[in-house]
């Protein structure tokens, strides 16, 4: 489905895109997906841009991950190389949405 998606953007508008990975599993269960499972999907999304676009779009694309995201489980998500933010339902309305927001300047 993303490449439909892709191919309807140009080169130079990619700046103002954001891909946000999703597992329906995960969203509003509290089933969080590991850090590992995470990373794996967004770098082959990074993958397939970079193949579909250019590796310095790949490079500074924002790919963020939603699905119970807490302040618990953000700083090692965080710490995935190509995890770039977080897509926050519940835990926005929380106050360790702070700690979510803060997680990728620790
Ligand atoms: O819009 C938010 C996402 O669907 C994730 O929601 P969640 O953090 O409550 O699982």
């Amino acid at each position: 489905m993303i490449d439909f998606f892709l191919e309807k953007i140009a080169n130079d508008q990619y700046n103002r895109v954001v891909i946000a990975y999703e597992p329906v599993w995960a969203i509003g269960t509290g089933k969080v997906a590991t850090p590992q499972q995470a990373q794996e999907v967004h770098k082959h999304l990074r993958k397939f841009i970079e193949q579909n676009a250019n590796a310095e779009i790949a490079k500074n694309i924002r790919i963020i991950y939603g699905g119970s995201v807490s302040g618990s489980n953000c700083k090692e998500l965080a710490q995935q190389p190509d995890i770039d933010g977080f897509l926050v339902g519940g835990a926005s309305l929380k106050p360790e949405f702070e700690q979510i927001c803060k997680s990728r300047q620790d």
